[in-house]
């Protein structure tokens, strides 16, 4: 048998919409894969009984069928379903890496990822790789259809899941398909000084490039109480705030030492609006690791 463990991810960052990704220290699944002759699939945990054991349907089955790599497949879910955290790249990620290390393929990290994006198709009718990338390759990443790019970053985050429900599928019908000049000359240049944030380890930068007024305005309003909570969360101390992924958890980026107070400030935004929710107080993690 083999087991990974493979991490909660924020996709989009605000400016980075369907390219950029960041893997969460925690909350993460646990994937178990054991050869059989056919897959299968087990699933515990948070939110398990939304997440279908069909291997047509859930994400995990179509990457076992990429690798050609049959399996009995248990995943424990510590990432809610339908969460803006990545919850079906998570178990995505990790059934990629455990299959490849139970079949002993050693295929390239890279290529992985693309298996991996090839089980978000299932969920969300697209291969989009901007969660499976941190979650296989860990630290901040870009992903193009050219390829990858992977940096390691040191930033303290707080991410606040509403117990509420927003499915990516849902949340992409939103996103405007057009934009205009300006708009676009705005994205790049967040887009780029959030790079540049990452790579100096920088907050204050990051949280500038985080800025979006194309496709985070159209998610947040499908969140109670976001605009409530982004005010909170920088009153506090964050010095940037964005949808996470697709929502409806809401992503802030942190001057070290501030996650706590960010952390309760937007707890009690969302409960003055009736939403009850739950913060993640969290660094950049790593990828998916096989531990046994
Ligand atoms: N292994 C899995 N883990 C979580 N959700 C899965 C999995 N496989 C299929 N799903 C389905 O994917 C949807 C959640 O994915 P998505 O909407 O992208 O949310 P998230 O932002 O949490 O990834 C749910 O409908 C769930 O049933
Ligand atoms: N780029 C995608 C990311 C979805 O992330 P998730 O964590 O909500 O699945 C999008 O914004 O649709």
């Amino acid at each position: 048998m083999v087991t990974v463990r493979a991490p909660a991810t924020s996709a989009n960052l605000g400016s980075g919409f369907d390219v950029f990704g960041l893997a969460l220290a925690r909350p993460a699944d646990v994937v178990h894969v054991e050869k059989a002759d056919e897959t299968t699939i087990t699933v515990e945990g948070i939110g398990s009984q939304y997440v279908p054991e069909d291997p047509r349907k859930n994400t995990v089955g179509a990457v076992a069928e990429a690798l050609d790599a049959p399996a009995s497949i248990t995943i424990d879910k510590g990432v809610r379903p339908s969460s803006g955290l990545g919850s079906s790249a998570a178990s995505a990620a990790g059934a990629a890496v455990a299959l490849d290390a139970l079949y002993g393929r050693e295929t390239d990290p890279e290529e992985l990822v693309r298996i991996a994006a090839k089980g978000e198709a299932v969920v969300s009718g697209e291969a989009h790789a901007d969660n499976v990338a941190p979650a296989i390759l860990g630290g901040f990443t870009i992903a193009t259809p050219e390829g990858i790019t992977s940096m390691e970053t040191s930033l303290s985050l707080v991410a606040c899941l509403p117990d509420i429900v927003v499915s990516t599928r849902d949340a992409r019908a939103v996103v405007p398909s057009e934009l205009s000049l300006d708009d676009l000359v705005g994205t790049v240049g967040a887009a780029a000084t959030l790079t540049a944030g990452v790579a100096r380890n920088d907050p204050e930068l990051v949280g500038r490039g985080m800025a979006d007024g194309v496709v985070t305005p159209t998610r947040a309003a499908l969140i109670d109480g976001y605009d409530a909570v982004h005010a909170a969360a920088t009153a506090a101390g964050a010095t940037g705030v964005t949808v996470s992924g697709a929502g409806p958890a809401v992503l802030a980026v942190c001057q070290d030492g501030t996650t706590e107070a960010v952390a309760s400030a937007m707890i009690d935004a969302f409960a003055e609006q009736g939403v009850d929710s739950h913060a993640y107080q969290t660094i950049v993690g790593q990828g998916a690791e096989v531990f046994v």
